[in-house]
């Protein structure tokens, strides 16, 4: 055990009085204290009340508060030797009190310690599999903890900003947090120092040291001294030498209360078990529900979106009953009010997935309902943990298909789980299948959720390990759908290597909110991006995103057969993905030669042994096939060339003469400016004289307009001024085209030109007065340039 460290008091807290007096009163205390405990009896621990103990006041003080005087047979052992500093492997029934077990050493090993205040850093960490158990054993540290003990304790589990979080984390002193956003403050929080940790608390250490959590729990472990008490508590404690490695525990204890018991599970539950068939389940269950209105009752199921699928359809078909439902994809703040809603409730029946399984202490339950069997033992003795809780009574009951009975009895015998067969009362069970199929067939939403929670149940039986068990192909699927009220099995497609722990425990920032975006954990056949989309696809989009309903399966494969022959049968009652869809052989070639197309590349493939061929189901290893393409540049006018093609600045520079080549380049670029020039005059010449002719037919005519007003006009002088304005105009157009042809001919011709251009512009000035328009200054700009 590290020696007792004595902490310099905070400045701050110098200054004032009560806290001063209080200090003093704790240094007399505390080596009262630390000679009790040293001399506590580890061996025979034979304590029965909290006030045996070598406690301090405010601990003594919040136990009593909370009505706790005499120990629980875990807290006898396992309190002494923690006082003590010693690592500890606590193992004990569901109900039995662990959690005191660990929090009382928790808080009088660092007052003993003088491990408060915000200079003394973190002190304790307490990690918990779930966000609710984190803050069920925040709120029993809370109350024994809060009775004159001066240390900073929080919550550290997510669904709060990281920075509000990281403001409170740097100064607390006991941390209960959940693994995932713990990991991510010592990798994120600067300021936050664990260096001076005294003790590491692991409940339900069974669950946190499993592969789900594995990577995360190594991650912590490494920021972390390792000179530091250990201790790991849960109903089903891990032994596993590797699992104690990796926590670099010090000859721990092994505390088993209940090593010698005959059961695993608590003396004052009674636990069944009834045969009933998958399609059977949901009837069984409604007539189970109508059976014990009277009682708080929590139903376990396998996934999210079959506790919705139950909650939503069995909700409106009103039970008589108050409805929960509880699982992991909910929002932090549904999940909270749940909880605290079933906590206070006396009757009410919570469906809910295994998020719910372990640790909680919902008060007074009566039955825990397992309609989906528990993955393994270990899960079972969780969720029955959930009633018969100290010295209460419970009853849990398990449904089982007739294909898991002998696989299940056999796991939990071998886990000394004592449950007895009953056979469920064919008079007293209703069926609910068209009451289902009418709500599924007037409410979409309700089938396709239905449909979702089909293929999450189907799931959760294609990932269990134990293949005793649970068995696929021995379950009666189709009829199960249509015990949903389904229009049918939707199909479904498994993706290999899929660990749903690993999933489960995703940060819930990595996950799809399936609850709000109907992501979900089931993988969809993935339809070839480059085959076209039939009107049936296009149908089924509509409504059932990634589940698909067997009577579209066989639309499909009639719509593929017609449109090719190479359809993929073997992907239809495959459950593994194929990732390349192989089109079938030619029928002439000898060898097995495949085309295979690898984004958007075809090409043949030789399939000549087994590895070739399980090769053609391999996106990595079918890369190596794929055309590598060619480098391509792009030239100053944006075309794409072959990379060779263009040469560099060097190439060009040694196989040419730089300053001829300049000159060559000078002389060409005068001449296109020239040739350019001289167009771009014409133009304006041409737009000036077009405006000339416009004006002055606009001119005339009105000149004319005026005269034909007057009695002495007439026909020929209108003939007349419209020939002279013609000839006018022709004039001018000849006017513009002789200068144009006389340009560079000569000094002489320069001059005269000059002069005539001034003249001209002179017109155009004495013109410009009488009516100037913007278009006229345009062309006047334009001949100015000229000149
Ligand atoms: N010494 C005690 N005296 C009276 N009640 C106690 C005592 N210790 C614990 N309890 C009560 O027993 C119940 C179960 O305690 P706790 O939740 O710690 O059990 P647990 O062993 O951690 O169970 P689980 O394995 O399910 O997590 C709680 O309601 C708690 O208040």
């Amino acid at each position: 055990m590290p020696a007792p460290k004595r902490k310099r008091p905070h400045p701050g807290k110098q200054a004032q009085q009560p806290q001063s007096k209080k200090r003093k009163r704790d240094d007399n205390e505390i080596p009262q204290l630390q000679k009790a405990v040293e001399e506590l009896n580890l061996e025979n621990a034979a304590y029965t009340r909290f006030a045996d103990l070598p406690l301090s006041k405010p601990t003594l003080a919040g136990l009593k508060a909370s009505h706790f005087t005499t120990l629980t047979d875990i807290q006898t052992r396992a309190i002494p030797l923690g006082l003590s500093g010693r690592d500890i492997l606590g193992a004990a029934k569901t109900g039995s009190g662990k959690t005191l077990a660990f929090l009382i050493p928790v808080l009088e090993n660092l007052y003993r310690r003088h491990h408060v205040g915000p200079d003394a850093g973190l002190g304790a960490m307490i990690i918990s599999p779930t966000r609710e158990l984190a803050i069920q054993i925040f709120e029993v540290l809370r109350n024994i903890g809060g009775h004159g003990h001066m240390f900073a304790a929080g919550l550290v589990i997510g669904g709060k900003s990281l920075i509000e979080e990281q403001n409170a984390l740097v100064r607390m002193n006991i941390v209960v947090c959940t693994p995932g956003r713990m990991l991510q403050h010592l990798s994120q929080t600067a300021a936050f120092n664990v260096d001076d940790l005294q003790m590491l608390v692991l409940d339900e250490a069974d669950r946190i040291l499993d592969m789900g959590f594995q990577r995360d729990v190594d991650a912590i472990v490494d920021y972390l001294p390792k000179d530091r008490q250990t201790m790991l508590f849960s109903a089903t404690q891990t032994k596993k030498v590797s699992d104690l490695a990796r926590l670099s525990l010090k000859d721990p204890e092994y505390v088993s209360v209940h090593q010698e018991a005959t059961t695993a599970t608590p003396k004052g539950l009674q636990q069944n078990y009834c045969i009933t068939p998958l399609p059977e389940k949901l009837d069984t269950l409604w007539s189970f529900i109508q059976s014990a209105k009277k009682s708080k009752t929590i139903v376990f199921l396998s996934a999210g979106k079959q506790v919705r699928f139950v909650y939503e359809s069995f909700r409106r078909m009103q039970p008589g009953v108050p409805l929960l439902h509880l699982h992991g994809k909910q929002k932090q703040s549904t999940r909270l009010e749940i909880t605290r809603r079933f906590s206070t409730a006396t009757t009410s029946c919570l469906f809910a997935t295994d998020v719910a399984a372990r640790g909680l202490d919902f008060p007074a339950v009566d039955w825990v309902v397992q309609v989906d069997a528990p993955e393994d033992a270990d899960t079972y003795i969780h969720r029955v943990g959930r009633t018969a809780r100290y010295e209460r009574e419970g009853r849990a009951i398990l449904f089982l298909d007739p294909s898991e009975e002998e696989g299940m009895l056999k796991a939990l015998g071998a886990k000394k789980v004592p449950v007895e067969k009953v056979n469920v009362k064919g008079k007293k069970k209703t069926s609910i299948k068209n009451a289902l199929q009418n709500m599924c067939f007037k409410d979409s939403q309700l089938k396709y959720l239905g449909q979702k929670a089909f293929a999450s149940y189907a799931r959760s039986i294609y990932v269990q390990s134990d293949k005793v068990t649970f068995q696929m192909d021995k379950l009666a699927l189709e009829e199960f759908a249509d015990s949903m009220g389904l229009p049918g099995a939707p199909r479904i497609k498994f993706l290999k290597g899929d660990d749903p722990k690993a999933r489960k425990n995703a940060p819930r920032a990595q996950l799809d909110d399936s609850d709000s975006s109907e992501a979900e954990d089931e993988e969809e056949e993935p339809k070839k991006a480059t085959q076209p989309k039939t009107k049936i696809d296009r149908m089924f989009e509509r409504q059932n995103m990634d589940v698909l309903a067997s009577h579209r399966s066989k639309l499909l494969a009639s719509d593929e057969a017609s449109s090719s022959s190479d359809a993929a049968s073997d992907e239809d009652d495959d459950l593994l993905t194929v990732k390349q869809r192989i089109p079938a052989e030619p029928a002439e070639a000898e060898e097995d030669v495949r085309m295979v197309n690898i984004a958007g590349v075809t090409g043949p493939v030789l399939v000549d042994s087994k590895r070739a061929e399980k090769r053609l189901t391999s996106k990595k290893a079918m890369l190596k096939l794929k055309d590598r393409g060619s480098k391509i540049v792009f030239d100053d006018e944006g075309n794409a060339r072959p990379a060779y093609e263009l040469e560099t600045e060097r190439d060009w520079q040694e196989k040419t003469k730089v300053v001829e080549a300049r000159e060559r380049f000078v002389d060409e670029e005068r001449e296109r400016v020239m040739a350019h020039d001289q167009l771009d005059k014409q133009v304006a010449k041409d737009k000036r004289v077009e405006k000339r002719i416009k004006r002055k037919i606009r001119e005339k005519e009105e000149r004319l307009g005026k005269m034909a007003g007057a009695e002495d006009g007439g026909e020929g002088e209108k003939e007349d001024l419209l020939q002279n304005f013609l000839d006018d105009a022709e004039g001018m157009v000849s006017d513009g085209s002789d200068r144009s042809e006389g340009e560079g001919s000569g000094a002489d011709q320069v001059e005269e030109e000059t002069a005539r251009s001034k003249s001209k512009k002179q017109v155009k000035f004495a013109e410009q007065d009488e009516d100037m328009d913007f278009e006229d200054l345009e062309i006047l700009a334009a001949g100015l340039i000229e000149t």
